[in-house]
């Protein structure tokens, strides 16, 4: 859906990005993340146009970016980013309405549409709807950013590190409406991030960055177990990495089918098993029984199975 093609972009004769080569399927979820000044931002901005490329060939659904006014690529592009950029006097609605009002969508779809991202993204209606961004804490108006970008529901919706500076309660929450939209809707979703534990979480693919160049990208269970180099060993977690790898697993993929004879609390199978590990360990067990959503026995996790997560090969879902 989005293709770089030996794409470069340089500030004042100093290089931000270097024969970028990216190809971003429909529906993907791709992860730019990187050290400080690495050209993430850089990257994201020329795929919407806020930033001009220099060199290279950048394409969006089959065409030249350049043939799209920049306006018609945006309005196609949602865009949150970490300072969120509400109107201040306008109100959440108001705000969160930008993109369609533009569009002349008919008030009452804008109303719904209006209602059906307050939902989506855990924002009380009855109490915020008419409220001004001053009056929203930070978590508040971050999602009221996310819903904006959403708001014409974009075919390709751009975040730049959308959930920083927020506690990582408000963050983990955001981190999953985000996964939930994405599987509900199929969207492409290209985000930037510094937090590997979110990269690792939310991709179908990392791309990782240094000095403006992509130094790996790859599954997170491919950047995990078969870095190209030191750099990328030892950015994704070095000594940490069986933990990070335990991150991309779900319980209910390792579940045994037994009968649980014991008193201990069940495990949910929607767990990862890096929380399965940290509930052997402080219990002091090496077997817990596991509940589906519904509370329902679904068999029983054993120690020994947690091994398995960090052979080779295995993609870890
Ligand atoms: N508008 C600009 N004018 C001049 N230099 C810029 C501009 N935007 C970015 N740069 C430079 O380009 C390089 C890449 O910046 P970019 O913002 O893409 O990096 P980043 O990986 O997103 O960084 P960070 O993680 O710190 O936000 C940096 O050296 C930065 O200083």
């Amino acid at each position: 859906m989005i293709h770089f093609r030996h794409v470069s972009k340089a500030f004042a004769g100093r290089p931000a990005v270097e024969d970028l080569d990216l190809h971003i399927a429909e529906g993907e979820f791709t992860v730019l993340i990187g050290t400080s000044g690495s050209g993430k931002s850089t990257t994201l901005k020329m795929i919407n146009r806020l930033i001009e490329h220099d060199r290279g060939e950048l394409t969006f659904a089959g065409e030249d970016i350049s043939r799209f006014r920049a306006e018609d690529l945006r309005r196609r592009m949602g865009y949150a980013i970490q300072s969120i950029g509400l109107f201040p006097h306008w109100t959440v609605e108001e705000n969160i309405a930008t993109v369609p009002k533009l569009l002349k969508w008919p008030a009452t779809r804008i109303r719904e549409r209006v209602s059906e991202l307050l939902e989506l993204l855990n924002l009380n209606e009855g109490q915020l709807r008419r409220r001004y961004p001053h009056q929203l804490s930070g978590g508040q108006q971050q999602r009221v950013g996310v819903a904006r970008a959403l708001a014409a529901n974009p075919e390709v919706l751009l975040m730049d590190e959308p959930f920083g500076a927020l506690d990582p309660v408000t963050r983990t929450a955001l981190q999953q409406e985000i996964a939930r939209i994405h599987s509900l809707s199929g969207r492409t979703i290209v985000l930037v991030t510094h937090d590997i534990d979110e990269a690792l979480s939310l991709a179908d693919r990392i791309v990782l960055m240094d000095g403006g160049r992509v130094i790996q990208q790859g599954t997170p269970h491919t950047l995990l177990t078969r870095p190209n180099n030191d750099f990328v060993r030892q950015f994704f977690g070095g000594s940490d990495v069986g933990i990070k790898l335990l991150g991309l697993g779900r319980v209910e993929k390792y579940v045994r089918q037994e009968t649980f004879s014991g008193t201990q609390p069940p495990l949910c199978a929607g767990l990862s098993l890096r929380e399965a590990l940290s509930e052997f360990i402080s219990r002091g067990t090496d077997k817990l029984p596991v509940v589906d959503g519904c509370g329902e026995p679904v068999g029983v996790l054993h120690f020994a199975d947690l091994l398995a997560q960090s052979g080779g090969g295995n993609d870890g879902r």
